[in-house]
C-alpha cells in the first residue's frame, strides 16, 4: 500500500479520533450535570408541602408532586440519552470504521466523488459533519453489495444508483490503523478469511464487517411479509437473522422497539449463545423464547410435551403427526370451531355450595340463543353478560337460605366490622365544608357514620346482602375468565368429531387408527399430558372459541430453524401474531424433528400469505467450517451437492474404528487431549441424553461439562452435549460419539447426522464400534482418514 495513503488515512481516523474523544468529555460532563440536576430535583422534595387535612389540600400536593415527576422524569431522559451516547461512543474509539467507499451519485452527475467511512453507529462533529456513517444508512449497502463500478442501492425514497471509485477495508485496534486494503470486491476474501479463521466462543459475534451480499438481502428487506431463508448449515442465516434485526430498529426507530420484534429460538441454550450480537451492535436484545415456552406458559396446569420427551420418542414420524401438524388440520379445526356456532359447545355448570347454581343446559341456552350472525367470541361475550346478571339477580332469593342466617349467627365481631365496612376511613369522610369536599362527598355516597341500621330487619338485610355477594364472588370470577368453557371436553370432542372435517384417507389413515389415538390421548390428557402437537392445536381452539386475536402489537417474527415447526404450528403463529412480518430460516436438511414432513414446509407456509409478498433467498455458500469438513458432510445428505464450501482449509476429517467401547473411550481421551491444545472448544456429540449422562460417567473427567438441559449455560473447553441441543451452535472440534450403525443406522438419521457433523468449524472426528455408519456410503473416500 502506497504510504501517503497510509499516512492520509492515519490523519483521518486521528482526526476523528479527536473528534470523538472530544465529544466523550462533552457527553461525560452532561451526565455529570443530569446527575446533579437530578439530585437537586430529587431534594426538592423536601419542597413539597405535604397537605393531606383537606381535599382541596390532597389535590394541591398531588399537582405539585406531578410536576416534580415530570421534571425528574425529563432529566432521567436526557441522562438515558447521555449515557447511551457515551456507550456507543466508548464502543467506537476503539475502531471508529471498518471501510471507506468513494462514489458519486450518478443522479447528480456532479462527477465529484464523495468519500464515506463506515461503522458500528454514525458520528458526527460539532458541525454536523458526518465523520462515520452507521453501517445501517442506506448509502452503506453500496459497501456490501457491489465492487467497484456501477451500483443500485436502495433508499426509504426508492432506488438510488452510485458509481463506485474506491473501496478500501480497515483494521482498526485500539485507534491504530493494522491493516488497510483496496478491494474490487464486496468483501474482500481476506477479511472474511481472518474472521472466519478465529476460534468459537460461547457467545456469537456480529459479522458486521464482512456482511455477504446475498446476506445483506435479508438484512435490509423490507417489502416481504414472509422473507424465507433456506440455508446451509453454517451459511450464516442466523448471523444474518440477528443483523437484521439491528437494521430494523435502526430503520424504523422512534417507532419500533426492540419489545415489538420476538424471535423463536430452537433452544434455549442457543438463547445463550446469540444473545451478545445485539448488544455488541449497541441494540437491545428482542424478545427470544422458545415454541415450547410460548405454548406451555398458557397451559401452566398441564405438562407439556419437553423438547427431550419429543426427541427420544419420535412420535412424527408417523403418520398421525403427519396428519396433526398439516394445514388441512389447522383449515378442520377452523371448520369444526364454526360449527360451535350452533351446536356442540362444552360446558360446565357453575356449582355453588356442592350444587349446580347455573346449569351447563342453562347455560347452552344462552349461549345459543342469539342471532345466527354472531361469532363465536360475540357468543361468549354476550353469555358473559347474562350470566353475570342471572348471577346478580339470584342474590336476593339466596339471601333468604338457611346457611345465610347461619352465617350472620356466625359472625365475629371483626368480621362483622369488615361487613359493615365500620372503622374505615375514606377519604372525604371528614372534610371541610368546601365545594370540592362536598362534590367529592356525593359522589362516595353515605360513609360509615351514615350505616346505623334503622332496624334490626335493615341490619339482617343489609349482612345477608353482603355475605351472599361475597359468596358469590368467586363465581363472578368464573365467569369472567370463562371458566365455564369445558376446553378438555371441546377439544377430545374435536378430535372425535375430526374424521367429519379432514379426510383421514389423505393421510393414509383409517377410521380405527385414528380412534385408538384418540384414547391415547384422552388417557394422556387424564394424566395431564400432553404432546407439543396437541398443544398446538388446544391452543387454537381455546383462541377461537374466545377470540383472542393475537399479539397485534408484534411487528417482526424470527423463526429460527423452521423445518422443525409442522405447517400447523405455523398457520398458528401466524393466526398469533397477525401484525407481524415473518422471517424464517430454515435448512431442510436439518429437520431432527419433523424429518421428512418438513419437505413441503416452504410451500404449505408461503400459502399463508399474498404471493406477492413473499420472497426466498437461498444460502448455498457456508462459513463456518473449513472446506475439507463441509466436502465431507455434504456427502452425508442426499443431494447435498450445491452446499459450497469456503476456502478454507484444515485437515480431513477422521474415522476412527474400535473393536468396543472401551477401546472407543480411550480413544475419545487420546482425542480430547489433542483437540484441547489446539482449541478453546469441543463438543462430544452423543445421539440421546441416555448417552451424554452414561458417557460423562464413564469419562469421570471433571474439566468436561456436560449439557442435559437445554437451561444450562454453555461452558468454554469440552462439553458434551446430546445432538437434539447442539442445533445451531458451533464448536472449534467436533467429536460424535458411536458414529455407527447403533446410532446412526437408519436412512432417517441422515439428517440428524449431518446437523451435528456440521457443526464443527476446524476439526471433526467419528468415533465407531466396528464399524462406521452406513449413511457415510456416499462419502468419497478420499474425503476422510479411517484409523483402527
Ligand atoms: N458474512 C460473514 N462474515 C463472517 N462470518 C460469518 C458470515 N456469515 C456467517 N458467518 C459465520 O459462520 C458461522 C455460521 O453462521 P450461522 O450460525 O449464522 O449459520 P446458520 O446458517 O444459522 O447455521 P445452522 O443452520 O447450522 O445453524 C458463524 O460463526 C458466523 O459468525
Amino acid at each position: 500500500m502506497d504510504n501517503q495513503i497510509k499516512i492520509d488515512e492515519t490523519q483521518y481516523l486521528n482526526k476523528t479520533l479527536k473528534a470523538m474523544e472530544k465529544s466523550l468529555k462533552t457527553t461525560a460532563a452532561e451526565i455529570k450535570r443530569t446527575n446533579k440536576h437530578i439530585d437537586t430535583v430529587s431534594q426538592s422534595w423536601g419542597d413539597v408541602r405535604l397537605k393531606t387535612d383537606t381535599y382541596s389540600g390532597i389535590v394541591e400536593t398531588a399537582a405539585s408532586i406531578r410536576q416534580q415527576q415530570q421534571m425528574l422524569s425529563e432529566r432521567e431522559n436526557s441522562k438515558t440519552r447521555a449515557e447511551h451516547r457515551f456507550t456507543t461512543l466508548t464502543q467506537q474509539i476503539d475502531k471508529p470504521y471498518f471501510a471507506r467507499i468513494d462514489f458519486s451519485e450518478s443522479a447528480t452527475d456532479s462527477g465529484e466523488a464523495e468519500t464515506i467511512y463506515i461503522g458500528l453507529s454514525s458520528f458526527s462533529d460539532d458541525n454536523n459533519k458526518f465523520l462515520v456513517y452507521d453501517w445501517r444508512a442506506p448509502v452503506a449497502s453500496i459497501y456490501y453489495d457491489g465492487g467497484i463500478g456501477d451500483v443500485t442501492y436502495l433508499t426509504p425514497d426508492g432506488s438510488q444508483r452510485a458509481h463506485v471509485t474506491l473501496k478500501r477495508q480497515f483494521q482498526i485496534e485500539d485507534g491504530v490503523i493494522v491493516t488497510l486494503f483496496d478491494t474490487e470486491e464486496a468483501i474482500g476474501d481476506a477479511m472474511l478469511m481472518s474472521a472466519l479463521s478465529g476460534e468459537s466462543s460461547t457467545k456469537m459475534k456480529s459479522i458486521v464487517t464482512t456482511i455477504q451480499k446475498e446476506q445483506n438481502k435479508i438484512i435490509r428487506n423490507t417489502a416481504a411479509d414472509l422473507l424465507f431463508v433456506q440455508g446451509a448449515a453454517g451459511s450464516g442465516k442466523t448471523a444474518a437473522v440477528l443483523q437484521r434485526v439491528a437494521y430494523l430498529l435502526y430503520r424504523y426507530r422512534g417507532k419500533l422497539t426492540s419489545g415489538q420484534v420476538v424471535l423463536f429460538s430452537p433452544n434455549q441454550l442457543f438463547n445463550d449463545y446469540i444473545d451478545n450480537v445485539l448488544p455488541e451492535l449497541g441494540e437491545q436484545n428482542m424478545v427470544q423464547m422458545t415454541f415450547y415456552q410460548y405454548a406451555s406458559r398458557r397451559l401452566p396446569k398441564m405438562a407439556v410435551e419437553t423438547l427431550q420427551a419429543r426427541f427420544e420418542e419420535d412420535q412424527t414420524s408417523s403418520t398421525i403427526a403427519l396428519a396433526k401438524g398439516s394445514l388441512a388440520m389447522f383449515d378442520a379445526v377452523t371448520a369444526y370451531a364454526q360449527h360451535l356456532n350452533r351446536k356442540d359447545l362444552k360446558l360446565r355448570s357453575l356449582m355453588f355450595r356442592g350444587e349446580p347454581l347455573i346449569s351447563k343446559t342453562r347455560i347452552a341456552e344462552i349461549y345459543y340463543q342469539y342471532n345466527d350472525n354472531y361469532k363465536l367470541s360475540q357468543r361468549l361475550d354476550a353469555t358473559r353478560d347474562t350470566l353475570m346478571r342471572s348471577l346478580s339477580a339470584r342474590i336476593g332469593s339466596e339471601m333468604r337460605k338457611d346457611w345465610v342466617e347461619l352465617a350472620i349467627e356466625n359472625l365475629s365481631k371483626q368480621e362483622y366490622d369488615t361487613l359493615v365496612g365500620a372503622g374505615k376511613v375514606r377519604v372525604g369522610d371528614d372534610q371541610e365544608n368546601d365545594a370540592a369536599s362536598r362534590t367529592r362527598q356525593a359522589q362516595l355516597g353515605d360513609g360509615p357514620k351514615a350505616r346505623e341500621f334503622a332496624s334490626e330487619k335493615a341490619e339482617r338485610q343489609f349482612l345477608s346482602r353482603q355475605i351472599v355477594t361475597q359468596a358469590l364472588k368467586p363465581l363472578a370470577r368464573q365467569i369472567r375468565r370463562g371458566s365455564f368453557l369445558n376446553i378438555n371436553a371441546q377439544f377430545v370432542d374435536l378430535l372425535r368429531q375430526l374424521p367429519n372435517y379432514l379426510d383421514l384417507a389423505q393421510f393414509d389413515l383409517t377410521l380405527s387408527e385414528w380412534q385408538q389415538h384418540v384414547e391415547t390421548v384422552i388417557d394422556n390428557l387424564k394424566n395431564k399430558q400432553l404432546s407439543l402437537t396437541d398443544t398446538t392445536l388446544y391452543l387454537y381452539l381455546y383462541d377461537l372459541i374466545t377470540g383472542k386475536t393475537g399479539e397485534r402489537d408484534i411487528r417482526f417474527l424470527f423463526i429460527d430453524e423452521i423445518q422443525d415447526y409442522t405447517p400447523f404450528q405455523l398457520a398458528f403463529l401466524k393466526f398469533s401474531f397477525p401484525r407481524a412480518k415473518f422471517t424464517v430460516l430454515g435448512d431442510l436438511n436439518q429437520a431432527i424433528f419433523t424429518k421428512d414432513n418438513a419437505n413441503n414446509l416452504s410451500r404449505d407456509f408461503a400459502k399463508l400469505f399474498d404471493s406477492d409478498r413473499v420472497e426466498r433467498v437461498n444460502l448455498t455458500q457456508t462459513y463456518r467450517s473449513t472446506q475439507q469438513i463441509t466436502d465431507f458432510t455434504k456427502y452425508i445428505l442426499k443431494g447435498g451437492q450445491n452446499i459450497e464450501a469456503f476456502n478454507r482449509s484444515g485437515q480431513k476429517p477422521r474415522v476412527k474404528l474400535s473393536p468396543n467401547e472401551a477401546d472407543m473411550l480411550h480413544q475419545l481421551q487420546q482425542q480430547l487431549t489433542e483437540y484441547s491444545q489446539q482449541h478453546d472448544t469441543t463438543a462430544i456429540i452423543t445421539k440421546t441424553l441416555a448417552d451424554a449422562q452414561l458417557l460423562s460417567e464413564q469419562l469421570q473427567d471433571t474439566s468436561v461439562t456436560l449439557i442435559q438441559s437445554e437451561n444450562q449455560r454453555l461452558a468454554q473447553g469440552t462439553i458434551i452435549v446430546p445432538s437434539y441441543l447442539a442445533k445451531g451452535l458451533e464448536f472449534d472440534a467436533v467429536i460424535i460419539w458411536h458414529a455407527d450403525n447403533t446410532r446412526y443406522g437408519q436412512d432417517s438419521e441422515r439428517r440428524l447426522l449431518y446437523t451435528v457433523a456440521s457443526r464443527a468449524m476446524h476439526s471433526l472426528t467419528l468415533l465407531a464400534e466396528k464399524q462406521v455408519s452406513c449413511l457415510l456410503d456416499h462419502v468419497p473416500e478420499k474425503l476422510y482418514e479411517v484409523e483402527s
